[in-house]
């Protein structure tokens, strides 16, 4: 995915400014910055949610930008923190109705075993799963689509830390058995680090740094990453030390 001159402003007020990126396929990219940075706003220009007011999105070499929304979001997947189940529908109608849309069908009990449910939770209403399950549910409506792109808004952000590290862990496993490319906003430093090749840092609407986890680690990707940075190394050393 190649991101080339992308603006938008909201009123008056810029949220993106003049932000180009590159992302190989198969990558895993973590996107994070304080609050207002622009995270979301940049996911949401990628799939047609916003219309960027200057810039290119080329996703496999089309231009995205102007395509029409509808059918972009059926071929890229999102995934966010509230996942939108329709809570009238079962489960298994929340995984199909993408491809549906789309005049396709889907296993959908394949899906369930691809992110890790039971088949017979395909009957369920979403409110007769946990939050962890039903965030499960979002990530194989997503894949549904038969998406190899996959737009991910703090997924796992409203989930207990057992539970977000699990989901987090078979995402990426996901990820790498699917040949997915994702873009992953998360607030959480620790899991960017753990689960990204590359990370973003964003602030006032730009990318401020961009680099491997390891160096981000090491500091070479500047001062806004290297704060961020310190929060959970300086965690980690702590943890290790109480260990000892
Ligand atoms: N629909 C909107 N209308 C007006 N302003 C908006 C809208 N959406 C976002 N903004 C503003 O644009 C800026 C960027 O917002 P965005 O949601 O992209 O940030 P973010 O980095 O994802 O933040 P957070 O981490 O809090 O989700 C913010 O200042 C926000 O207030």
């Amino acid at each position: 995915m190649a991101i080339e001159g992308l603006t938008h402003s909201y009123g008056g007020h810029a949220a993106l400014v003049d932000v180009s990126l590159r992302i190989a396929g198969g990558s895993f990219v973590a996107l994070v910055g304080a609050s207002g940075s622009g995270k979301s706003t940049l996911l949401r220009a990628i799939n047609g949610l916003v219309r960027p007011d200057a810039g290119i999105v080329r996703v496999g070499g089309r231009d995205v930008t102007a395509e029409e929304p509808a059918r972009l979001r059926r071929s890229i997947g999102y995934v966010f923190q509230n996942i939108g189940l329709f809570p009238h529908m079962s489960v298994a109608e929340n995984i199909a109705i993408g491809p549906r849309l789309s005049g396709r069908s889907v296993d959908v009990a394949a899906m369930l075993r691809l992110v890790g449910l039971p088949e017979d939770y395909g009957t369920r209403r979403p409110a007769e799963l946990s939050g962890g399950e039903q965030q499960r549910v979002g990530v194989a409506r997503a894949l549904a689509t038969e998406a190899r792109l996959v737009l991910l808004d703090e997924p796992f952000g409203a989930l207990d830390p057992v539970t977000r590290d699990a989901l987090g862990r078979a995402y990426r496993a996901l990820h790498d058995r699917l040949g997915l490319t994702s873009v992953m906003v998360t607030h959480d430093m620790a899991e960017a680090l753990l689960l990204a090749d590359r990370v973003l840092v964003m602030a006032a609407g730009r990318i401020v740094a961009d680099a491997t986890p390891a160096g981000m680690l090491a500091g070479e990707a500047g001062p806004e990453a290297a704060a961020l940075v310190a929060v959970p190394a300086r965690q980690a050393a702590a943890l290790a030390a109480l260990a000892r």
